[in-house]
């Protein structure tokens, strides 16, 4: 049985999450995915969707086998637990491919980590959605 990981915010879903867990299933037998906690989103604007709320969503999706809440601390526990043969990054996931395959050996985990492309579509972005609320709901 070969698992895979995949990890991000989940903020307002679109179909590029959908695209980025279909891509990720298909890397293995088995997905998993760690939804970030809030607290741990210090990179963007806070989440809209509440924690608890964003891990349902993503739980009821089709290619998700099993999904949690990440740690709030050290985000190798998880990884240790699930102990995963692949972690996916999306495409605009912050983290270096190198820097992941090296912290993940140093901690003498043996997963390997794969960059998963891009989708296309008009508005497949958490911030682009938001942006378009705001745009459309507050025009005069
Ligand atoms: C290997 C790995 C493990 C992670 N584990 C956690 C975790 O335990 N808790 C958490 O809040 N975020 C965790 N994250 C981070 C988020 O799930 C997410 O990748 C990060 O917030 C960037 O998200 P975004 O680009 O989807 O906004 C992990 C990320 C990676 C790559
Ligand atoms: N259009 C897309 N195509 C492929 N993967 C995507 C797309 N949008 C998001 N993802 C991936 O889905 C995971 C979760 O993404 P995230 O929650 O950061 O959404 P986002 O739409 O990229 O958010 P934001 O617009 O706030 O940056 C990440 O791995 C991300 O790379």
């Amino acid at each position: 049985m070969r698992r895979v990981v995949a990890t991000g915010t989940f903020d307002l879903l679109h179909p590029g999450h959908l695209f980025y867990l279909e891509e990720s299933k298909k890397l293995g037998d088995e997905l998993w995915v760690i939804v970030a906690r809030d607290v741990n989103v210090r990179h963007k604007p806070q989440p809209i969707i509440p924690q608890e709320q964003r891990l349902a969503m993503v739980r009821a999706l089709k290619p998700v086998d099993h999904a949690r809440l990440g740690v709030e601390g050290d985000i190798f526990d998880p990884i240790r637990e699930i102990d995963p043969d692949v972690i996916t990054l999306g495409f605009n996931q912050f983290f270096k491919e190198d820097d992941l395959k090296r912290a993940l050996q140093e901690r003498g985990l043996r997963a390997d980590v794969a960059r998963i492309g891009r989708y296309e579509g008009p508005l497949a972005s958490s911030s682009q959605i938001v942006g378009r609320i705001l745009e459309e709901r507050t025009r005069r």
